[in-house]
């Protein structure tokens, strides 16, 4: 199955070599739907394999079994299982099960830091993690420079600014199948923060609002699904674009996926860039939100954002 969505080399980001003709790529998807593949990121397909089949062996066992790491026990850090219907992206239960994991350090004292909660279970399953939240970070890194260049930044802007301690979320969803009458595996949402580096398995399911309408993003062998957040929607003043998306899984079969999430550091704001290349004419975005208007920290915009489809973050984060 092919997409409309093109295909982006970025080993010249990761080697270190001229990046012009990576750059004007990156800036066309940007700028037309926000949404694109990458191929040449390095990451390892024996790596992803290990993810994977151990991945599958958690979402197999039964769920008391699973609900020994449930989110309950993550606190303020906000990591663990969280079975199915747990999150609501879009108002209402998604039809998906899932582990929410983060980047490995000691509690800061800030909503969301802490360490994360592995299975017992599956004691592979953890050092692969870790592993993987390394290496996607690299790659983060290297198609933000691009994402600079593509601007008319210093290939570092990102690095040594909103990036140098980045906030990482990573989670790894399973999406039992689903027909069309019982609603979305993930509903209608767009991502939050700077970059989604999206790992899926042979299964479709995700589905992209461009200008011409929904188009499917389905997996394509050796590369990830990358998508813009709201906050380079914002940077650019809408120039860039933070597109909705929804998974549906219609294929019949146990559908993995793996987003990782490349964002702003806590406490950065978020502010219009200065160097700015075309505002759109105030484009409305999809939900009505005026992203100009929120002017405080990442952090904040974030716990706002997950404590709508997360209800009980309030009390277990912000209380
Ligand atoms: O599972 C997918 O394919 C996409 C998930 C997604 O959009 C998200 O977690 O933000
Ligand atoms: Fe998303």
């Amino acid at each position: 199955m092919g997409s409309e969505l093109p295909v982006i080399d970025v080993s010249p980001l990761l080697a270190g070599e001229s990046a012009a003709t990576v750059a004007r790529q990156i800036e066309a998807a940007c700028v037309d739907s926000g949404f694109f593949y990458i191929s040449g990121h390095g990451v390892s397909a024996d790596l992803i394999a290990r993810m994977d089949v151990s991945a599958r062996r958690f979402f197999e066992l039964p769920l008391d079994a699973k609900m020994k790491i449930s989110m309950a026990h993550g606190g303020r850090a906000w990591r663990g299982f969280f079975p199915v219907g747990g999150e609501l992206t879009s108002g209402r239960p998604d039809l998906k099960e899932g582990i929410y994991f983060g980047a490995e350090r000691e509690p800061d004292g800030r909503p969301l830091s802490g360490r994360n909660l592995f299975p017992d279970e599956v004691p592979e399953l953890g050092a692969s993690v870790l592993r993987y939240l390394d290496v996607m970070t690299e790659v983060a890194q290297a198609v933000m420079r691009g994402v600079a260049l593509s601007l008319g930044l210093d290939e570092d802007y990102f690095a040594t600014g909103y990036t140098a301690d980045p906030t990482i979320l990573f989670r790894i969803f399973h999406y039992p199948p689903a027909s069309a009458d019982e609603g979305w595996g993930v509903g209608e949402h767009t991502d939050y923060g700077l970059l989604t580096l999206l790992l899926q398995d042979d299964n479709a399911g995700l589905q992209v609002h461009s200008a011409r309408g929904w188009i499917d993003a389905p997996p394509i062998p050796g590369t990830f699904v990358c998508n813009i957040g709201d906050m380079l929607d914002k940077l650019t003043g809408g120039h860039y674009r933070s597109t909705p998306h929804r998974v549906r899984n219609a294929s019949g079969r146990e559908r993995l996926s793996f987003p990782f999430f490349f964002d702003p550091g806590w406490d950065s704001e978020v502010p219009p860039l200065p160097s700015r290349p075309r505002l759109d004419g105030g484009r409305a975005r999809w939900d009505g939100q005026d992203l100009r208007a929120f002017t405080g920290t990442y952090g904040d915009y974030l716990l706002s954002k997950v404590a709508k489809v997360f209800p009980q973050l309030r009390a277990d984060v912000l209380d």
